[in-house]
């Protein structure tokens, strides 16, 4: 049966509603990234760009470096940007926009997120960076998403035994991220952890400026639990729905992140913008090497 038009909704000339783009604009291997201001970061680094399109806060270019066709897209803040983002993406790949049917031979894309994160273990370095091995959503993104396949409900127990947070209404969901894009991307250049996903920057990270927090200790209990060989390390806004929706989507998906903030030691980089340089470079890197 076609997607009806309040479901699937196309633009006057044919692209899909948030994005802007059309199926043929995309590369099946896809850099995210949170900030708008950093496509260009990544792109300037292409040998050339053979698109540029943007609709509020998602700006796509697409072009070549050294022989491969990538994508570099912003996805803003947050997991609720995620979902609008890997729904579209992979409407463009694998959804037929005329007949407004699934197509039957799904294309499926790599995914790789560069971002920014705060480390929640005091021995983390800034402007070091961490490889999420796994996603945890204290965000409620993929509990709205028939997921149970993709979860890793052994981590998910553990984790909600430790925390003991069902008091507060949140019950974290954890999905692992693809294992083979793990090992392209691993190296002694970039520790691999788990990788708290949260709805906000403040409360939600157990930040406080003016507003008193309602649990005492969280950051003592993220950074308390460990599972298999990683200890929660960082906090961030993005991954978890990210490899839960790539792997529902029958994508892959990693997620990279800069160590922006060390929140037990309270630094943070003086030399931000260079360091998000210096893992652009080291993904690509990796992404020519071994794709
Ligand atoms: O730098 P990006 O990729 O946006 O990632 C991090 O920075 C934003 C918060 O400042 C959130 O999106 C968080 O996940
Ligand atoms: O602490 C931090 C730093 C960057 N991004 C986040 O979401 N949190």
């Amino acid at each position: 049966m076609p997607i009806g038009d309040s479901e699937l909704i196309l633009n006057p000339d044919g692209s899909i509603y948030h994005l802007n783009l059309l199926p043929e604009d995309i590369a099946t291997t896809i850099i995210t990234v949170g900030d708008p201001n950093r496509v260009r970061q990544v792109s300037k680094f292409f040998d050339s760009i053979e698109l540029q399109k943007e609709k509020r806060e998602f700006i796509t270019h697409t072009g070549h470096y050294q022989g491969k066709r990538i994508s570099v897209i912003s996805t803003g803040i947050g997991t609720d940007n995620i979902d609008i983002v890997f729904n579209e993406l992979d409407a463009l790949a694998n959804i037929d926009f005329k007949t407004r049917e699934v197509k039957e031979k799904k294309i499926p894309l790599d995914i790789i997120r560069i971002g920014t994160s705060g480390a929640i273990q005091p021995d983390i370095p800034i402007d070091s960076f961490v490889l999420s091995a796994s996603g945890i959503g204290l965000d409620s993104l993929l509990h709205f998403y028939d997921a149970g396949q993709v979860r890793n409900l052994e981590m998910e127990k553990k984790l909600n035994d430790h925390l003991g947070w069902k008091q507060y209404n949140i019950t974290p969901y954890a999905v692992d991220a693809d294992e083979n894009l793990v090992e392209i991307f691993s190296s002694n250049r970039i520790q691999l952890g788990i990788t708290a996903t949260n709805s906000g920057f403040y409360g939600p990270q157990g930040r406080t400026l003016r507003l008193p927090l309602r649990i005492p200790d969280f950051h003592d209990k993220l950074a308390s639990f460990s599972f298999g060989k990683h200890p929660i390390t960082n906090l961030e806004m993005e991954t978890s729905s990210m490899y839960g929706l790539a792997k529902l989507h029958g994508h892959r998906s990693v997620s990279l992140n800069v160590i922006l903030a060390n929140r037990p030691t309270r630094e943070f980089s003086k030399q931000g913008y260079k360091s998000i340089d210096n893992l652009i470079e080291y993904a690509l890197e990796k992404l020519i090497a071994n794709t």
